[in-house]
């Protein structure tokens, strides 16, 4: 029988079938993480049961930790106290534990592709919802709660009733400046944020196939945005390339003997899908958003939608413009921004930095913006000085940051004040998410450059086009 890529991995890993009931499904990676692990660590505590698998099992530290003077004590109690017990949990239990100052150190989503934990064809979780983004290697990621991270570290099983599937298919060639993160939030405003809801995605398609590992990450890690439990890409040589000799990835005849099983991992040409959608590459230019929810967003060329030509509730939407303090009918291009943010696990590595530098190379930060540029782990800080883009953003007048969740959710000093704007590289827009009060418009890496060098949303082509024209 013909099969899809995800029935192939989850039909691989189904350790017991239970009739109208859920799947008992073996995890073959566990990432952990301070905020979701303290309760399920206590509940083993309790039971006097230890860690089944702590070789399948990482942990680091990332939501609560200061972007600067990590060598010190952390001020916080609340955030001092769960890093504590991630480190002590982590001892007591054998876990690779990666805390503040590690080198391997970073934000759970960034360093498990880093170091090559992250494989194909593996099932991978998380007590965390963008977990979604190691669907990037073709894997089966996704985010638990924290009954079942206990769950997960006291059996390494997981009950799971099999989503229904989701192809998205892109295909065609991407404009100038339109980026992985553009492609995602388009998807998004097309599907809304409950579209695939009860759906694991398949990306497909020309866009995704010549997309880079980092791009297909950024995509796989919105997948949760648009409601559904994960996102995955079929490997190709792309994601052999990128995984080969890290540090967890196998090695000489394992590597031959993995490399044949991965070669199966892709949709069968006969291979049937719950719902299918097909867009095409043309139709994307680079994304903004304008209100409360990632799948408020429109073309930056474009004005914010008037409330009777969408989707859903008019009320709720004149809600979201309110809070944001804009209009139905203006345009984005022009509004005032306060703060830039590059990072988080959507937009925080290397080829996001490249990106971001490329715009602001030979300009100069806008004295009325205040920019937070924090890289997604240890390895991304120094490959951004390796590089010599910490040059560039010096001479710009940026400051970079150390490693963290930092303002994607405000859990550290890292706030945006009440009614500023913050142009965010990040995932989540809501109410308060990047601080109480605070106004978030989601982009791309370019578009987040261009307007930490204008001071206000500015559409990255036109910098783009004096580059050329200089
Ligand atoms: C803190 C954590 C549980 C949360 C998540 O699950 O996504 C966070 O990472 C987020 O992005 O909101
Ligand atoms: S960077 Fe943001 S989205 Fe990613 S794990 Fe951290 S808080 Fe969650």
């Amino acid at each position: 029988m013909s099969k899809t890529l995800f029935d192939k991995v989850w039909d691989s890993h189904v350790v017991k079938h239970i009739e109208n009931g859920p799947d008992v499904l073996f995890i073959d990676r566990h990432l952990v993480h301070e905020v979701t692990s303290p309760v399920a660590f206590l509940g083993l505590k309790n039971r006097g049961i230890k860690v089944l698998y702590p070789e399948r099992t990482f942990a680091t530290a990332d939501h609560n930790t200061p972007t600067r003077n990590q060598h010190l004590p952390v001020k916080d109690p609340l955030s001092a106290n769960q890093l504590k017990a991630l480190e002590e949990n982590a001892n007591a239990h054998n876990i690779p534990y990666w805390g503040l100052g590690h080198k391997k150190n970073g934000i759970v989503h960034v360093i498990g592709p880093e170091n090559g934990i992250t494989v194909p064809g593996a099932t991978i979780v998380c007590g965390d919802s963008h977990t979604s983004t190691h669907g990037a290697f073709g894997a089966i990621a996704f985010g638990i709660g924290t009954s079942e991270v206990e769950m997960v570290l006291s059996t390494q099983c997981i009950m799971q009733p099999k989503p229904k599937s989701l192809r998205i298919n892109v295909n065609g060639e991407l404009s100038e400046a339109v980026t992985p993160k553009d492609v995602a939030l388009f998807i998004i405003s097309k599907l809304s944020t409950s579209g695939a809801t009860g759906y694991f995605a398949e990306y497909a398609g020309d866009v995704f196939k010549n997309m880079s590992m980092e791009g297909r990450m950024t995509v796989c890690n919105l997948s949760i945005e648009m409601g559904a439990r994960g996102g995955m890409i079929a490997p190709d040589e792309t994601t052999f390339e990128y995984i080969k000799g890290r540090e967890y990835t196998p090695k000489g005849k394992d590597w031959d003997a993995a490399m044949e099983y991965w070669s199966t991992l892709y949709s069968d040409d006969d291979a049937e899908f719950d719902k299918e959608v097909t867009f095409d590459a043309s139709e994307i230019e680079p994304m903004i958003t304008f209100g409360t929810n990632p799948g408020m967003g429109i073309g930056i060329s474009k004005d914010i939608p008037l409330a009777e030509t969408i989707d859903g509730s008019p009320a709720t939407y004149k809600k979201s413009l309110e809070y944001m303090d804009y209009s139905e009918g203006e345009a984005m291009v022009g509004k005032p921004i306060d703060f830039v943010f590059l990072g988080s696990c959507t937009n925080g590595r290397i080829e996001d930095f490249r990106a971001f530098a490329s715009i602001i190379k030979g300009r100069k930060k806008a004295d009325n913006v205040t920019a937070w540029l924090v890289p997604g782990s240890h390895k991304v800080e120094a490959a951004i000085r390796e590089e010599g883009i910490l040059d560039i953003l010096t001479e710009a007048g940026f400051e970079l940051r150390e490693p963290g969740c930092s303002a994607c959710l405000a859990m550290n000093d890292d706030k945006i004040p009440a009614g500023k704007y913050a142009v965010s590289t990040s995932n989540r827009n809501f109410e308060g998410r990047q601080g109480p009060g605070a106004r978030t418009l989601l982009a791309s890496p370019l578009v987040a450059a261009a307007a930490a060098v204008t001071g206000k949303v500015t559409d990255p082509r036109e910098l783009m086009q004096e580059e050329v024209l200089a």
